[in-house]
């Protein structure tokens, strides 16, 4: 039966780029310490690429091969703890494709859900090094209906608004969104969750890296749970922090009663979500 209520934690950190064995050891103490609190989380919430960081040069070598790794460890502390874990997202090798993909895992430790980033970021080559997915990533929590999108994907309204369509009300957001795009991030995440009266939940990483430019990338973190009318729940700023906020899964059905927006839209007149149906110019 669907919960009154949930906690959710988001893990805000750093990530040693090209380091996984690092990180997941990151991983593992951040989870222990989240779940040795008084108050334990449902939730918790990882950020993007967290074993290896973009070290996308040497990804090939670094990524985690079926995901073992990552299924082995994450399976086993949501199955100690009795708790939900989305997964972040990892580098995964799957023969010679590279997949950013999310593993979502409920309180039994079982896989519920495979994502793999449907929209890569050119701006950091990730199309010259990474396979696009190619399903959408709705699945259920507790009896919750909860999406997940990665990061660049939150730029695409209609990957949102379609999730939202399939009942969607909690939506997960992994990122490793860097400097200086702050207003975007916010901005879209905040339009996200109001346009679809959902609860967003975006985890961020902090720290910087160098790129295979030789740049320095820097990210602010700035995780964040929004409530369906896009109020901020919790929020951190460019440390790593436990982003943690109670939502009552009752409110999504409410705002979307007051405010009826998925009855009053004119699929007749702009069309349904879905195949791309834009008209460019030639
Ligand atoms: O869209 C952006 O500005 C950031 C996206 C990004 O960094 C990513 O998808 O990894």
């Amino acid at each position: 039966m669907k919960p009154e209520q949930w906690k959710i934690c988001a893990i805000q950190m750093d990530i040693a780029i090209g380091e996984p064995d690092r990180n997941r050891m990151q991983v593992l103490n951040k989870i222990r310490a989240v779940m040795e609190q008084e108050d334990k989380p449902d939730v918790i919430v990882l950020p993007e690429m967290w074993n290896t960081g973009y070290a996308l040069e040497r990804i090939h070598e670094l990524a985690d091969e079926q995901g073992e790794q990552t299924i082995q460890m994450l399976s086993a502390l949501a199955a100690q703890y009795q708790v939900n874990i989305v997964g972040g997202s990892v580098a995964v090798r799957e023969q010679d494709r590279i997949y950013n993909r999310v593993y979502v895992l409920n309180r039994q430790g079982q896989i519920v859900k495979m994502y793999d980033k449907t929209h890569l970021f050119r701006l950091m080559d990730e199309h010259h090094y990474l396979t696009a997915g190619e399903a959408l990533g709705q699945f259920t929590l507790d009896g919750v209906s909860c999406g997940v999108i990665i990061c660049y994907d939150l730029r695409f309204p209609e990957l949102t608004r379609t999730l939202a369509l399939q009942g969607v009300e909690v939506l997960f957001v992994p990122a490793q969104w860097p400097h200086p795009r702050l207003h975007h991030w916010q901005t879209l995440l905040t339009a996200r969750s109001i346009e679809n009266q959902m609860y967003m939940v975006a985890c961020n990483r902090v720290g910087s890296s160098k790129g295979a430019d030789g740049k320095e990338t820097s990210f602010f973190g700035s995780s964040v749970i929004l409530d369906p009318w896009g109020e901020t729940l919790a929020g951190a700023g460019e440390e790593e922090a436990f982003v943690q906020a109670h939502i009552q899964l009752s409110l999504v059905e409410e705002v979307r009663g007051r405010i009826p927006v998925f009855e009053d839209r004119r699929e007749t007149l702009y069309g349904a979500v879905g195949p791309n149906t834009a008209v460019l110019p030639s």
